[in-house]
């Protein structure tokens, strides 16, 4: 596991969103289309507020997330209403979204039809991931009820999580799906989480799920 340290974080997600950029370019090169699963939380809204400008063709690229609160698409919980309001804008705005939230009760109703049009977009083209202090990375987390599956390369694409840590159901791509890109790229800020990301190696999946999911992946750092 290397981390590539920024100067700072303006820094980092400018020079990320080039590179995520440049993937998505490539893979549209190369199949006239590209899929990319785009996490929540705190982190990614600075990087999407310089991607979303990316002179790419848009028109042909699918956002997917990579995992989701099972909360309305109006709360401010919601993975969807961050990626909809700071990455689906200026030239992004011509990108597709697929939701992994279906506005059913819970995350298992219907989960089939979301499995089919994630399906759909295998291989990702590229992943982007974010990382807890906890070790947790898409949703993912230690102690989640279905963890052990999730991680296991015969999960289905999609899967449910609950944890005692976290108020509302997740939704959450499983290992096959992330671990299909071609290209991931991990990004975290602060000492903690750099310290997490440090305390993750040699520990196994089920106490750092992101382990299972950095193999290959582009990891980005920058203290703030
Ligand atoms: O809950 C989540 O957490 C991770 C990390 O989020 P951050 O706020 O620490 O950046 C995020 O990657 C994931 O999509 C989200 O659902």
């Amino acid at each position: 596991m290397k981390i590539n340290e920024y100067a700072d974080a303006e820094m980092m997600m400018i020079e990320v969103a080039q590179e995520i950029a440049s993937d998505l370019e490539t893979a549209l090169e190369a199949n006239g289309k590209a899929s990319f699963a785009v996490p929540g939380g705190t982190t990614p809204a600075p990087l999407f507020d310089v991607l979303c400008a990316a002179d790419i063709d848009w028109a042909n690229v699918t956002v997917v997330q990579t995992d989701e609160r099972w909360v309305p698409d109006s709360s401010p919980r919601s993975n969807a209403k961050l990626i909809r309001e700071h990455l689906l804008a200026d030239r992004a705005a011509h990108a597709k979204f697929v939701s992994l939230y279906n506005h059913c009760e819970n995350p298992e109703d219907e989960i089939e039809e979301t499995r089919a049009k994630v399906a759909d977009l295998l291989p990702l083209s590229v992943v982007l991931l974010g990382v807890g202090a906890d070790m947790h990375t898409a949703s993912l987390f230690p102690g989640g009820d279905n963890l052990a599956l999730a991680i296991d390369p015969a999960a289905p694409l999609v899967m449910p999580m609950r944890v005692d840590s976290q108020d509302e159901p997740r939704i959450t791509l499983t290992e096959p799906a992330l671990n299909s890109a071609m290209h991931k790229h991990i990004v975290v800020t602060g000492a903690e989480k750099k310290a997490a990301l440090e305390r993750a190696q040699g520990l196994s999946g089920m106490k750092a799920p992101v382990t299972k999911v950095w193999g290959g992946a582009r990891i980005h750092w920058a203290e703030s």
